[in-house]
Formats: C-alpha cells, sequence, structure tokens
C-alpha cells in the first residue's frame, strides 16, 4: 500500500523572474501553463496525472512511474526549458500526505540527488549489473491509487443568479472545506477547473468515512456535492474510474434514484 508523488519544482524561478523586468507578468503566465501542458503530456502518457499545485510548483502521482522514466522527462523538458532549471522530487508513503512530506525531507538531502537535479531516496531504487540505478521499486500490480473527483450537484442552476466572480468566491470557499476535510484523512485535494475538485486520498480510506465527510461538507457550505470514488494501479486508471462513478452517480440521478457518493470498483 504505497502511494508515489514526484514533486516538480522551477528552481531559482523567483530570481530568474526578475531578469525578465517589471512588464513580465503574461510571460510568466505563458510559461507556466505551457509547462503544465507539457508536463501533463509526458507523465500522462505513462499513466501518471499532474495536478498543478501552485503554478510554479506541481504535484504528480506517479505510481509505477520509474526513475528512468522521470530522467527521461526530466531530459525532454529541460531541453525545451534551456533557460529555467527543473526538480524533481520522488517520495513514497503509506498515505498522499506522508509521501509528501517525505518528499521535503529528501530534498533538503543532497545526497538524495540521483541525477542532477532528481531527488529520491537511493534505497527505493535497484541497481542493475551496469551498477546504475534504473528503477523504483513500484511496480506493484495492487490497487494503491484510490482518487476521489467531486463535483457540485446541479452547478449551473446554483451560479444562474451569481456573477462570475461570485462564482469563483464560492468555489474557491468550497475548495478550503474539502482540503480542510481531507487532509485529516492524509489525503491531498485539488482543484481542475469549473466545479471539478480531485483528492488523491489515502487508499484505506473507508467508504463510510468519505459519505460523512461528504455530508458534512454538504451541510456546513448548503451545496450539495457528489463523490466519485476510483481505484487502480495508477493515477489515470484510478482517475478513469473515479470519473466513471460520477457519471454514474448522474445516471442514477436521471433515473430518479439519489446517490451522492459512489464506488466504480
Ligand atoms: N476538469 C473537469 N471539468 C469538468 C468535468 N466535467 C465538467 N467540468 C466542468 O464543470 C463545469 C460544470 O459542468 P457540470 O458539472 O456538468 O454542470 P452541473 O450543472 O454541475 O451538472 P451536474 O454535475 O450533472 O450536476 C463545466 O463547465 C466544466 O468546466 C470533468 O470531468 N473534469
Amino acid at each position: 500500500m504505497v502511494c508515489q508523488l514526484t514533486v516538480i519544482k522551477l528552481e531559482g524561478y523567483g530570481a530568474w523572474t526578475l531578469t525578465l523586468g517589471s512588464d513580465r507578468e503574461y510571460a510568466l503566465q505563458i510559461l507556466q501553463s505551457k509547462m503544465y501542458a507539457d508536463l501533463q503530456e509526458c507523465f500522462s502518457a505513462k499513466n501518471g496525472l499532474v495536478f498543478s499545485n501552485r503554478f510554479d510548483e506541481f504535484i504528480a502521482v506517479t505510481n509505477q512511474i520509474s526513475l528512468h522514466d522521470h530522467k527521461e522527462i526530466h531530459d525532454r523538458l529541460s531541453k525545451k526549458n534551456e533557460g529555467i532549471k527543473i526538480s524533481m522530487t520522488i517520495g513514497t508513503g503509506k498515505t498522499p500526505l506522508e509521501a509528501d512530506k517525505a518528499i521535503q525531507d529528501i530534498k533538503r538531502d543532497t545526497k538524495n540527488m540521483i541525477f542532477p537535479n532528481i531527488y529520491g531516496l537511493q534505497e527505493n531504487c535497484n541497481v542493475n549489473e551496469g551498477q546504475q540505478i534504473n528503477e523504483l521499486e513500484n511496480h506493484s500490480n495492487q490497487n494503491d491509487v484510490k482518487i476521489l473527483h467531486i463535483d457540485v450537484n446541479g452547478s449551473t442552476s446554483i451560479a444562474k443568479n451569481l456573477s462570475t466572480y461570485e462564482i469563483t468566491n464560492l468555489i474557491v470557499r468550497l475548495y478550503l472545506a474539502i482540503s480542510n476535510s481531507f487532509l485529516k484523512e492524509e489525503s491531498l485535494t485539488f482543484f481542475l477547473g469549473g466545479d471539478n475538485f480531485m483528492i488523491v486520498a489515502k487508499n484505506n480510506i473507508q467508504i463510510k468515512k468519505v459519505i460523512e465527510i461528504v455530508n458534512f461538507l454538504t451541510s456546513s457550505t448548503g451545496i450539495k456535492l457528489n463523490c466519485g470514488v476510483g481505484n487502480g494501479i495508477n493515477a489515470r486508471s484510478a482517475a478513469e474510474m473515479a470519473t466513471k462513478s460520477l457519471d454514474s452517480i448522474r445516471a442514477y440521478r436521471k433515473s430518479g434514484k439519489i446517490i451522492n457518493v459512489f464506488e466504480s470498483n
């Protein structure tokens, strides 16, 4: 039962932004969104999923993605963005929060730099005959990844009498409430756009607990939420199942059956 996360950071970014002068914001926004697109393309091709955490750093769920794969992506993106230093730190834990905290410690110690600007724990790597470290021991065939896809039930009608920015304010408040509740369960929430959130959850969270949290969020915010739960051997397959579960909730609703939390597999 292991969650593998990779934090991707733009290193020395703050200082580098100053070299662009004051008329820089548009350029930074273009760079950050292109970087996110490139990372999502590279990691999703290997069945991972990247969340744009704070725009200048990204959190990817990388179960089943090897150190060698990371190096390949790192080389490709470094070549494409020569002025910018990218770092990747790979960490594992029993829960997503534990993996995130491990990353913090791994990055602090330079002896954990396995390749230039790629950090990880040596003991998580196999050494092959050529004494080259090239694989993380992460090829579990178990459904280690659990992802929840939450969206607002009927957001189109809720938003009818609100302005664009008033809707944003509502979504931001909702984001904070979801993040706070799931962080207590060592699970990490990300905003996807529109009225959608994904939670990288600890894989032994009970469905009973998820229902309790979703009901608490609905009663404390006054906003009805639906939550699809998915499990998979990697992030993409877990996210696919979570979205499938959410689509099932919509299908049930159409047939008159109201369910707000559903797990497909
Ligand atoms: N990232 C992401 N965004 C989505 C997805 N589905 C819908 N959206 C976004 O969410 C917005 C609202 O769409 P819906 O959630 O379908 O609308 P709704 O009125 O809430 O309808 P129900 O969810 O069926 O209750 C859309 O404009 C999209 O921006 C999805 O699977 N992923």
